[in-house]
């Protein structure tokens, strides 16, 4: 479990960035966290990673306080995949890179290479292992960064805007393989301005407005029930707006589910 109680922080300059926020991470959770552009979303992770301290309130590790744990400390148990990935790679080959979070947390030599041929497996990049990361595109570099959370055990991996700029078949591999990781008993929390990967991937989806938490539930109830939407920075995935149109129709998390639920009818009605 993860918890900010009652956090308040800016960048030193006086502007306040967050004010009173409290959220609740829970093990196990698929969580996207949403808003405008500049209201804070990298800020709540950087925090969350230890890169930035509150300026006042806490945030808890499985109810222990741990403002003053460094990045590494808190590396133990959450992962983080930036925004550029590549910025967090400084070693040769794919496997080097995947090993030192292993190596840091002092497994042996059998150990380490055990966890880093599961975690090479299990993000598919098994055939890369030998590959210079500067050489790989984006959706595998992320994978390198993944790999490496999950060589290291942690509980928890943080993405930031993880799909942005990427086709639908990079976004869809991404997205299937946190889908299988978080089956697996995974924390997901995922910064994304699509919508549609709230609505179809998200259990809980936190939005940050005005400095401090504007919504914290389901995607059902953030698109069906929330006026604000707009003023939120956010919009209401295609899916949901057809199914909301269509008389009778059951909420749709993506436009599969609509397009089946639509044939399924017509096929009723003959
Ligand atoms: N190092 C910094 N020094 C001063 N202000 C900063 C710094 N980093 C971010 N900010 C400001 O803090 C606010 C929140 O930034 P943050 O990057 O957390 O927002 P965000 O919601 O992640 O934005 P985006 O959706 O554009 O990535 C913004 O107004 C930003 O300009």
């Amino acid at each position: 479990m993860l918890e900010f109680k009652d956090v308040c922080f800016n960048y030193g300059n006086g502007v306040p960035v967050l004010e009173h926020i409290n959220i609740r991470i829970g093990p196990g959770e698929f969580i996207g966290l949403g808003g405008r552009n500049g209201c804070g979303k990298t800020t709540v992770t950087r925090l969350l990673m230890g890169l930035e301290k509150p300026v006042s309130g806490e945030i808890l590790h499985d109810g222990k306080v741990i403002n003053d744990d460094d990045a590494s400390a808190r590396s133990h148990y959450i992962g983080y995949v930036f925004q550029r990935p590549e910025r967090q790679m400084f070693r040769s080959t794919v496997e080097d890179e995947v090993a030192y979070g292993p190596q840091q947390l002092g497994m042996s030599r059998d150990e380490t290479a055990a966890a880093v041929a599961e975690a090479l497996a299990m993000t598919g990049l098994s055939h890369l292992a030998k590959a210079y990361p500067p050489n790989l595109n984006r959706g595998e570099k992320q994978r390198v960064a993944i790999a490496s959370a999950i060589a290291m055990h942690t509980s928890c991996i943080i993405l930031d805007e993880p799909t942005s700029g990427q086709d639908s078949a990079d976004k869809k591999m991404l997205m299937e393989l946190l889908t299988d990781l978080n089956k697996k008993g995974m924390t997901i929390l995922i910064i994304s301005h699509d919508m549609d990967i709230f609505a179809q991937y998200c259990q809980r989806v936190i939005v940050i407005g005005n400095h401090t938490k504007a919504f914290d539930g389901t995607p059902q109830e953030l698109f069906t029930q929330r006026e604000d939407l707009y003023d939120l920075g956010l919009s209401r995935p295609e899916s949901v707006a057809l199914s909301m149109a269509v008389p009778g129709m059951k909420y749709c998390r993506s436009m599969k589910e609509f397009t089946e639920e639509m044939l399924r009818r017509i096929g009723g009605n003959r």
